[in-house]
Parts: structure tokens; C-alpha cells; sequence
């Protein structure tokens, strides 16, 4: 039975599509059931279908409770098993990431702990760091806090900058999405007593790429 995807996404879409391609491909066994958006305007909302289609302009709410709670309730209509950040560009509040706790998935453009929240390459460049990456981890209130499940590394290039680096990132970002949702998919993975699980067992270093590749 495949798993049912609800993806979280702001902008361009990359990871929402890797994610379609490898269900389409019949690598991944879900369907994605909703695209939900903060943004109007967001490409990634283009890459499905007009009535998987929720966007609305968190402005429009009088608080941003108000707005996670409009953002579940449309979610929790589309009966998800996983809920995937993709690009999601906005902080849950505590309600909703209680109301999804444990199926709830955010792809970071860094190597967690190091440079959570935003402009992470830019971070990685001034901070001379010579590896930089992605991680897939479960999320909690704290932002990017939350335990991490895999891990793929980058080297940073000389020459490299924010947008250069970006893409090296982005081009693994992909394959370690799918990765983590096929152990998703596959049943295998869980979050509990605040660690991430697979097959059982606590994770206690995040699995690599290369550990995920069919
Ligand atoms: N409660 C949580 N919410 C979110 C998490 C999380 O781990 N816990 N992950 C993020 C994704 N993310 C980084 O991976 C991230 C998204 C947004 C921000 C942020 O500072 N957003 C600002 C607005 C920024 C803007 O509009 O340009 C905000 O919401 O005030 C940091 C990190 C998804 N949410
Ligand atoms: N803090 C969240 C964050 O920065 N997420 C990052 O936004 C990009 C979205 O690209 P996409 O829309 O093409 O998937 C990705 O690089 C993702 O890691």
C-alpha cells in the first residue's frame, strides 16, 4: 500500500519533484496527496495537480497559530502519512508539530547540528568549513533541532559560492529525500523518546547516503 505524502513547500518545487520522479520511476511506493504552500505563487504548487493544490497567505490569518491551524486542518483532510517540509520556508508552531509529531520530515541544507535555520551555505563559506551538506530529520518545536535520520556530505570547492555551493547541496538533497521515504515507505522508519528509529533500533549517528541507495 503505498505511503501518502503531504508536501510542505515555498518556493521552486526540486525536492517535491524528486519526489514525484521516484514515484513515477516506481522506486518510491506512495502518492504524494497534497501540496500545501504559505505562497501562492509557489512553482512547487505547478508540479501537481490543481486539486492537490493548498496555498494560502499566512497575512491573511491574524496570527501565525492561526494559520498552522488552517495549514492542519487542510492536511489532516488529505488523511497523510508522512507530512514532508520541502522547501518549506515558514517555523511551525508547537500545536501543529504536536498535532503531526512523528510523521512530520524536514529536508535541511546543512550538515545538523551545525547552521540550523536559514542562509546555511553562506554560513558554511564564511565559516571556511571544507564539507558541508544536507540532513533529513524529524521536526520538533525546536527549529531544526529535531533528530536526524540521514546525512549526505559536499565538499566546498575553492572558487565556491552561495549559489554554487547551493546547487552542489541540492543535488544530494534529492536522493536523500527518497532515501529516508523509501525506509518511510518500507515501514522501517519511526520517531521515539525523541530519537529517530530504524528497524528498531535508536539511531544514534544519522544514516549516510550512500547507506540509503537501492
Ligand atoms: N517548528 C519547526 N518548524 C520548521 C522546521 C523545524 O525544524 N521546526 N524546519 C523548517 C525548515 N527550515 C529549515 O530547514 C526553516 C524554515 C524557515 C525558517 C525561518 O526562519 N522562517 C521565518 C520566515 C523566513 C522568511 O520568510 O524568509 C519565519 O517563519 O518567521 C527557518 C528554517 C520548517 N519549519
Ligand atoms: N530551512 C529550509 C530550507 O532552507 N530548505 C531548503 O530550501 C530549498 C528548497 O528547494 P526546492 O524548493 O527546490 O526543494 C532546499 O535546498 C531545502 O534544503
Amino acid at each position: 500500500m503505498p505511503i501518502r505524502i503531504a508536501a510542505l513547500a515555498s518556493g521552486r518545487g526540486s525536492n517535491l519533484q524528486a519526489i514525484l520522479d521516484a514515484i513515477a520511476a516506481g522506486t518510491l511506493d506512495a502518492q504524494v496527496v497534497g501540496v500545501f504552500s504559505d505562497n501562492p505563487d509557489a512553482p512547487a504548487l505547478l508540479r501537481v495537480p490543481e486539486a492537490l493544490r493548498w496555498a494560502r497567505t499566512p497575512k491573511s490569518y491574524g496570527s501565525r497559530a492561526a494559520f498552522d491551524a488552517a495549514l492542519g486542518d487542510a492536511i489532516a483532510t488529505a488523511a497523510p502519512d508522512w507530512i514532508v517540509c520541502a522547501g518549506y520556508m515558514r517555523i511551525l508552531g508547537p500545536d501543529f508539530v504536536q498535532r503531526f509529531q512523528g510523521r512530520l520530515l524536514n529536508i535541511h541544507p546543512a550538515l545538523l547540528p551545525k547552521y540550523k535555520g536559514l542562509h546555511t551555505h553562506q554560513r558554511a563559506l564564511d565559516a571556511g568549513d571544507s564539507e558541508h551538506g544536507a540532513s533529513v530529520h524529524f521536526v520538533t518545536a525546536e527549529l531544526d533541532g529535531g533528530p536526524v535520520i540521514a546525512q549526505a556530505r559536499v565538499p566546498v570547492l575553492p572558487g565556491d559560492d552561495a549559489d554554487r555551493l547551493a546547487a552542489r547541496v541540492l543535488a544530494v538533497e534529492h536522493p536523500l529525500l527518497v532515501g529516508v521515504l523509501r525506509l518511510a515507505a518500507a515501514g522501517r522508519l519511526a520517531e521515539r523518546d525523541g530519537r529517530a528509529w530504524v528497524d528498531g533500533q535508536p539511531l544514534f549517528t544519522p544514516l549516510s547516503l550512500e547507506s540509503l541507495s537501492p
